[in-house]
C-alpha cells in the first residue's frame, strides 16, 4: 500500500530546506570535551546530512540554504557539489553572518554530546523571497527541519517552502529535529512545530521530540498512537516515533502501526542516527517498499553511521546496506 505520491516527470527526488553547517568531531574518543585537542571537519547539519545521505544513495537532490561567506561557506559548497547535490538555491549571505559549528564529544559510545556555537549564523538568514517556488515545484518531495523555523527570516522561508509544496502537490517530509539550545521559549517552540506539523506528510522524530510539541497540551496521557492519531486530521499519512536502540514505530492513516527493529552494530558514537534513518526510510518510501521495510533499511543505514566517525561521510550507498542486511544481526522490536 502507498501511502505518498510521487510525480515521477519531475527533475529532483528531494529538496532539502534548512542549515548548512559544519561538525567538527572529536578524533579524541572516550575523552570529555576539555581534554578533547583535535577534531576532524565536516559537513553538518540535520537536513543537509539527510539531503547527502539520500545523493549517496543515488537520489537527485537539491538545497535550499544560505551559506556563510567566507572559507567555511565555500567548503559546505564545494561538499555538496561533490555529492551531486544541486546548489543553484544556495545563497551566499552578504551581511557578515557565519556558519554554524557543532563540536562533538564522544565519551563514549552511549554518552555524546554536541557543543554548538550558533550566533548569528547565516542558515537562519534564508529570506522567505529567497524560496523558489519554481525550485519545489521542479521536485518529488521537499524535506524540512524544525530547527530553521528557530527564528526569523529562517521560519517564514520555511513557512513559504511549505505553501509552494502544498499548492504544487509536493509531498513533505518534516524531521522534528529538535534543539533547544537554538530556541528561547518553549511556548513558541511547541506552537511553530505544531504549525508546521500540520502541514508535513510525514512527520519524523523521537518521543522526546514529540513529548516536546505536546507539551504545553495538558493531554490526560500520551502515547505513541496518541502522539501519531493527533496528525491524521491535518496533512499526516505516516508518523514516524524513534526509540533509539529500541528501535521506532510508525503509524499510518489507515490506522496501522508497523514496527522498526534494530540492526546490532559497534557503536562509535549515537549521532547522525537519525538522519541516516531518515535518508534511507525516504529512500524506502520513494522506492515503493512498504513501510516496515522502509523502516529497516533506515535503521540499517543508521547502524552503519553510528559505527563510523562522521554524519555525513559516512552516508552508506544502497550496496553498503544491503550487504550489512544480509550479516548484520537484527534485533526486532516486540509487538
Ligand atoms: N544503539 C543503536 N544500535 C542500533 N541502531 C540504533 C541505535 N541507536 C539508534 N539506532 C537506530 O537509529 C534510529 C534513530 O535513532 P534515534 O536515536 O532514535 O534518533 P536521533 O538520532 O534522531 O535521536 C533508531 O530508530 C534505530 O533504528
Ligand atoms: O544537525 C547538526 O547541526 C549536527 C549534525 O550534523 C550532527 O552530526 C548530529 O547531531 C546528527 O544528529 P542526529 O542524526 O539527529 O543524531
Amino acid at each position: 500500500m502507498s501511502y505518498l505520491t510521487f510525480d515521477s516527470e519531475k527533475k529532483f527526488d528531494l529538496v532539502a530546506i534548512g542549515r548548512l553547517c559544519v561538525d567538527l568531531n572529536a578524533n579524541e574518543i572516550n575523552r570529555p570535551m576539555e581534554e578533547t585537542m583535535t577534531f576532524t571537519k565536516y559537513v553538518g547539519g540535520s537536513p543537509a546530512n539527510i539531503a547527502i545521505g539520500l545523493s549517496r544513495l543515488g537520489m537527485k537532490t537539491g538545497f535550499i540554504g544560505k551559506i556563510a561567506d567566507d572559507q567555511m561557506g565555500r567548503f559546505i559548497t564545494s561538499y555538496l557539489e561533490k555529492n551531486e547535490i544541486n546548489t543553484d538555491s544556495v545563497i551566499t549571505d552578504k551581511t557578515g553572518a557565519v556558519t554554524g559549528l557543532a563540536f562533538t564529544e564522544i565519551k563514549s559510545p552511549e554518552e555524546c554530546s554536541i557543543l554548538m556555537y550558533r550566533d548569528n549564523v547565516a542558515d537562519l538568514k534564508l529570506e522567505p523571497t529567497e524560496v523558489s517556488e519554481e525550485y519545489i515545484k521542479q521536485s518529488k518531495s521537499l524535506l524540512i527541519s524544525g530547527t530553521a523555523l528557530a527564528k526569523s527570516p529562517s521560519r517564514e522561508a520555511v513557512f513559504m517552502a511549505l505553501e509552494y509544496a502544498r499548492k504544487n502537490n509536493v509531498p513533505v517530509f518534516f524531521d522534528i529535529d529538535y534543539r533547544p539550545y537554538t530556541w528561547t521559549s518553549e511556548a513558541e517552540t511547541a506552537v511553530y512545530y505544531n504549525l508546521a506539523a500540520e502541514k508535513s506528510d510525514v512527520i519524523i522524530g523521537t518521543r522526546e521530540e514529540f513529548d516536546m510539541m505536546e507539551k504545553l497540551l495538558n493531554l490526560e496521557e500520551s502515547n505513541d498512537q496518541v502522539t501519531a492519531e493527533r496528525w491524521f486530521s491535518h496533512n499526516a499519512k505516516i508518523v514516524v516515533i524513534k526509540h533509539g536502540g529500541d528501535g521506532s514505530i510508525a503509524y499510518t492513516n489507515d490506522g496501522k502501526s508497523h514496527r522498526g527493529g534494530i540492526f546490532k552494530t559497534k557503536v562509535l558514537k549515537t549521532f547522525g542516527a537519525g538522519d541516516s534513518y531518515a535518508s534511507a526510510f525516504i529512500y524506502g518510501l520513494m522506492h515503493d517498499y512498504s513501510v516496515t521495510e522502509a523502516m529497516r533499511f533506515g535503521g540499517a543505514s543508521a547502524s552503519i553511521v553510528i559505527s563510523k566517525h562522521s554524519s555525513s561521510d559516512a552516508m552508506p550507498t544502497v550496496e553498503e546496506i544491503k550487504g550489512f542486511m544480509e550479516t548484520a544481526e537484527e534485533v526486532l522490536q516486540k509487538a
